[in-house]
């Protein structure tokens, strides 16, 4: 799961981090550096970002500027589009860069799309939980995707807008309907808790960051989010069970650290637009062939009795390759699996629902 641009991002931030303005390298490179290890030519690929001028959009616009696999980039919303698309364009790195506004510029925006990023409909104030999102976001949601399946039917969808449990069951709904489904190319962006994980359990073990990686599954919300520590790697970190439960607690809860110390101006947006980047990363990759790319992600399953899981998962040229299994897993890890199946499932079942009515 560990991939290359993982290393490569923390690599260029530690150097632009720690070079004076005489020695830092070209924007190229530095772009270069973040997103990519493939030297070749990449096969062109057009990527849309839906909520392109809202928090998380506007920062996932620029990393998706400053990757190297993206040859088009489509930036979508129903408000702010051009300024974003404006000034994200001046970045001298391979994609061309359009803004769309507005439902009759839809078609357009996805017209031609290898991958199709969601992260538009409303975020968490304090107090609520991603549930409390619903009914906004289901609609949203489920407009955006009746056009894609209309526009782009085979593209790679990474649905980001919450609550992820219920609104990727929502798109495989729509897309049955309309006869697009394909199961392996629908995902459940889960990144950030494995991003937190990592960070946690590299401040808690006292390890390199860098070399950590954390499986995460089950789901996006609360208890449905379920760090595998007892699979973290470097082992040898001999964690007490205290600590144990308090990481899982602090990855559990991460997403309503931010919104709490955000203080009613929304949720995790840079921290989300990475991981959002990262994972994109990941699935592009995986569409020009590059072996072995392997990322935790919502997508449907049948490795537990739950119809949506997160887990690790084997990305190719055609979305998911390969769904792994979750590995032994501890007592605790055990007893939170089963613990978070009731939620999970009756999330799943809510988007189902709608989704049909
Ligand atoms: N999967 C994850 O790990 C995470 C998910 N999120 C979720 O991402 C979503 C977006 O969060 P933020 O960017 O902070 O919110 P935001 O409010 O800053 O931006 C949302 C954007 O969506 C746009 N939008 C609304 N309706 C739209 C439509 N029909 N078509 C296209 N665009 C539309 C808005 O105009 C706005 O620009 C929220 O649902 C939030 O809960 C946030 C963090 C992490
Ligand atoms: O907590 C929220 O509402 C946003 C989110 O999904 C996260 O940060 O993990």
């Amino acid at each position: 799961m560990r991939t290359s641009m993982f290393r490569s991002v923390e690599s260029a931030i530690r150097r632009v981090s720690t070079s004076s303005p005489s020695t830092s390298t070209s924007s190229t490179h530095f772009a270069r550096r973040c997103f990519s290890s493939e030297s070749a030519p990449a096969p062109a690929r057009k990527v849309a970002v839906l909520g392109a001028a809202g928090g998380i959009g506007q920062p996932l616009a620029l990393l998706m500027k400053l990757n190297p696999l993206v040859s088009s980039l489509s930036l979508y919303d129903i408000a702010g589009t051009p300024g974003v698309a404006a000034d994200v364009s001046h970045i001298n790195t391979r994609s061309e860069v359009a803004g769309y506004m507005g439902e009759d510029q839809l078609a357009q925006a996805l017209d031609g799309c290898d991958l199709v990023i969601i992260p538009a409909g409303v975020p968490r104030k304090p107090g609520m939980t991603r549930d409390d999102l619903f009914n906004i976001n289901a609609g949203i949601v489920k407009t955006l995707c009746t056009a894609i399946a209309k526009y782009c039917p085979h593209a790679l969808v990474n649905m980001i807008s919450n609550p992820v449990n219920s609104t990727v069951p929502i798109a495989a709904e729509i897309f049955k309907k309309a006869g697009t489904y394909d199961e392996k190319r629908l995902f459940g962006v889960t990144t950030l808790d494995v991003v937190r994980a990592r960070t946690f359990f590299a401040g808690k073990a006292n390890v390199n960051v860098a070399d950590v990686n954390v499986p995460v599954v089950g789901g996006h919300a609360g208890i449905t989010i379920l760090p595998l520590f007892s699979q973290a790697t470097p082992k040898g970190s001999n964690l007490s069970d205290e600590q144990i439960t308090a990481l899982t607690k602090r990855t559990q809860d991460g997403g309503t650290e931010v919104v709490e110390a955000k203080a009613g101006k929304g949720s995790a947006t840079l921290s989300m637009a990475y991981a959002g980047a990262v994972f994109a990363d990941a699935c592009l990759k995986g569409l020009n062939g590059v072996p072995d790319i392997v990322e935790c992600s919502y997508v449907q399953s049948n490795i537990t009795d739950i119809p949506f899981f997160a887990s690790k998962v084997r990305l190719g040229k055609n979305g998911v390759e390969e769904i792994l299994g979750l590995g032994p897993m501890s007592d605790f890890e055990k007893e939170g699996l089963e613990k978070l199946k009731p939620e999970l499932l009756s999330s799943i079942e809510k988007g189902v629902k709608f989704a049909n009515q």
